[in-house]
């Protein structure tokens, strides 16, 4: 393949970098001052998401500090189930609050005309970014995975244990397809205006897929995921699409194979010479443990370039295992990118 001049982008479509390209999931948020200084002009979490000229410019906040390859549109996965009409609130220090769905009630339907227009903020968003990134950087959007979606609508908001969701999906199996159905269909829609308004690859977030066991992530976590990638090939042929099924062990060779993704994600657990060994034919991404960036001394250092050691000659691009975390020293996060790339210490 020809080189587009885009890092993340080729290592994405499985051409291994010299220097392996690097973004942070989470990397734009409340470790950036300028973050918190935006954040608090804007209202509500929901309001900022909104708001594409706000949300645009926390976007390019972490490529102006640390040019960063890639720029991961500012938004949340929980505006799917805002799309489908569902509230959703975020209180401070709590995090995300939604009505508790439950098996018997009535189930949002996909209206694509209502969901479009509740949603078109954020493709205006998608759209000003684009405009505005530097050549070198891959623009990347993303939707939650149906599962983990779900998990949040029955929940109501984050979990410990997701006994509800799990009783809903193993006690009404057939109902609960239906809700995934919903969320597959949305999500669908969701990612390909994402990709008409210029976003240049994907990644599906299913942060909570670790909980189910394997045959219940093979119908809740690996089937949702098939069906999204076939559609987004159908429509947008050539886009790299990356999955995170976070927690699934050994699963995740299955989930790669069966989905078609071009790259997975690892998170913290996953051993990287295991991955490259049963993972060939994908690009992988990750997984520095956020934690390290809020420790940020040689160690991190240590860590940063045996991470990229490990990966030499792979299509492989450089990220954490999960999201960064609010206590993370930005100057840490800026020399994590130097070690990487072999300009500092
Ligand atoms: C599960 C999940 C959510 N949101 C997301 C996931 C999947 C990744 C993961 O597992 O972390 C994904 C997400 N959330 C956010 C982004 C923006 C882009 C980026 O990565 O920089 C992305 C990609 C912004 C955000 N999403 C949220 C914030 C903080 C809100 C604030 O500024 O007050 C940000 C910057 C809020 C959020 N959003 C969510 C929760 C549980 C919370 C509350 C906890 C928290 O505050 O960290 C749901």
């Amino acid at each position: 393949m020809k080189s587009t001049g885009k890092p993340l982008y080729d290592a994405l479509k499985g051409v291994a970098q010299a220097t392996p390209p690097i973004w942070f999931m989470r990397q734009a948020g409340r470790y950036l001052p300028e973050y918190r200084q935006l954040r608090a002009k804007a209202g509500s979490f929901m309001q900022l998401c909104l708001d594409p000229e706000k949300a645009a410019t926390v976007t390019l906040q972490p490529i102006d500090r640390f040019g960063m390859d890639g720029a991961i549109l500012f938004s949340d996965i929980l505006i799917v189930p805002y799309g489908l009409g569902t509230d959703v609130s975020f209180r401070e220090g709590e995090g995300p609050v939604l009505p508790k769905l439950r098996p018997g009630d009535g189930l949002p339907v996909f209206d694509p005309a209502a969901f479009a227009e509740r949603t078109a903020p954020i493709m205006e968003t998608v759209r000003l970014v684009a405009g505005r990134m530097p050549g070198s950087t891959t623009l990347i959007g993303f939707a939650g995975a149906p599962w983990t979606v779900a998990t949040y609508m029955v929940e109501g908001g984050s979990s410990r244990d997701f006994s509800a969701t799990k009783r809903w999906a193993y006690g009404h199996p057939g109902e609960f397809q239906t809700l995934i159905d919903r969320i597959v269909e949305a999500t669908i829609a969701y990612l390909r205006a994402q990709l008409d308004a210029g976003a240049e690859a994907l990644q599906l977030f299913d942060s909570w897929a670790g909980v189910l066991p394997p045959e219940a992530f093979r119908r809740w976590s690996i089937e949702p995921a098939a069906r999204i990638v076939e559609a987004l090939r159908q429509s947008h042929p050539g886009v790299p699409l990356i999955g995170f099924p976070r927690g699934a062990g050994a699963s995740i060779v299955d989930y790669a194979e069966a989905t078609g993704v071009d790259a997975v994600s690892l998170d913290t657990a996953v051993p990287l010479a295991w991955a490259r060994h049963w993972m060939p034919g994908v690009c992988l991404q990750g997984n520095l443990d956020p934690q390290w960036l809020v420790v940020g001394d040689d160690g991190m250092a240590a860590e940063v370039e045996r991470i990229r050691d490990a990966m030499t000659g792979a299509p492989f691009v450089f990220n954490l295992g999960h999201g960064i975390v609010p206590e993370t020293p930005p100057e840490h996060v800026g020399r994590a990118v130097a070690v990487l790339r072999g300009e500092g210490v």
